[in-house]
């Protein structure tokens, strides 16, 4: 039996595989001119975790996304994504790591002049170049079922609701079955109830396909809902980490400052 997707299950909080390391970032620094955006990142992601990075605005939190999949170079430090040094990888090798990784931007990314359908077929014949119809047609049913949107295959984007807009998105991305997803603001422009719809969403997709995650947000909802760990940057370092529940009772100001409106 399916999962129902919209409706997020009890939380349990260490489902990760401990041992298993899949991104490992240590001493990362990357400067743009004279401005040093990262200055020391240091972060570890094992299988199956959900990891929430807290940060204000241009902290640097997309760069250090950008750099997991090989989009931008560090200047030093080491990025390993399965074991393998990115920024050592040639082109093609690149290429297959990112069919390993999905991304969900702030934009949900959709084609604008293809159904919902046409844009989920896309990353199936262009990326993982399926030609069996018969099995496009059951991913695609079987990626929208899992996000509740069935009902909107033959829909267009303007069509759809911000909230569904996203969901297609998510599918799109889920469609390739990523071993990781990085999340860039999933919420941002959602209002307060579809936000939860989709955070909810990226929990039980975690589940369904045992994805490993980066969730950039400032949505301390999301952060609540989607995190096994937090961490919070500040000034191109990870100051601190730990659980939501643990950090919502840390001393320092600035970890402080992102919980101020939790009740
Ligand atoms: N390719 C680039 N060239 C020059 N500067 C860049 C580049 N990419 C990012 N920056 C700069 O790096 C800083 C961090 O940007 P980044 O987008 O990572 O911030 P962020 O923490 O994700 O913020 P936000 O939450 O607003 O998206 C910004 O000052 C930005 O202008």
């Amino acid at each position: 039996m399916e999962e129902k997707a919209t409706t997020a299950e009890p939380k349990e909080k260490k489902t990760h595989d401990k041992q298993e390391v899949v991104i490992e970032i240590k001493h990362l620094k990357k400067s743009f001119g004279n401005k040093d955006v990262l200055k020391d990142i240091n972060l570890v992601v094992h299988r199956g975790e959900n990891v929430v990075v807290l940060g204000k605005s241009g902290q640097g939190k997309s760069v250090t996304i950008q750099c997991i999949v090989g989009m931008l170079t560090p200047d030093d430090g080491t990025l390993k994504v399965f074991g393998e040094e990115v920024p050592g990888l040639k082109e093609k090798e690149l290429k297959e790591l990112r069919i390993k990784i999905g991304f969900l931007f702030q934009s949900g990314a959709l084609y604008d002049s293809m159904t919902v359908r046409e844009n989920l077929e896309f990353p199936l014949t262009r990326v993982l170049k399926i030609k069996d119809q018969a099995e496009i047609d059951k991913r695609v049913e079987e990626v929208l079922e899992g996000v509740g949107l069935a009902d909107a295959i033959d829909k267009m984007p303007s069509d759809l609701s911000g909230g569904m807009r996203k969901r297609a998105g998510l599918a799109r991305t889920l469609i390739i079955k990523p071993e990781i997803m990085l999340y860039d603001e999933p919420t941002t422009g959602l209002d307060p109830i579809t936000s939860r719809e989709i955070s909810e969403l990226i929990l039980n997709m975690q589940k369904k396909y045992k994805t490993t995650s980066i969730i950039i947000t400032h949505d301390m909802e999301c952060a609540r809902i989607t995190a096994d760990r937090v961490v919070v940057m500040n000034d191109g370092e990870y100051i601190e980490e730990g659980s939501f529940d643990g950090l919502q009772k840390s001393k320092n100001k600035i970890v402080q400052s992102f919980f101020k409106d939790i009740s």
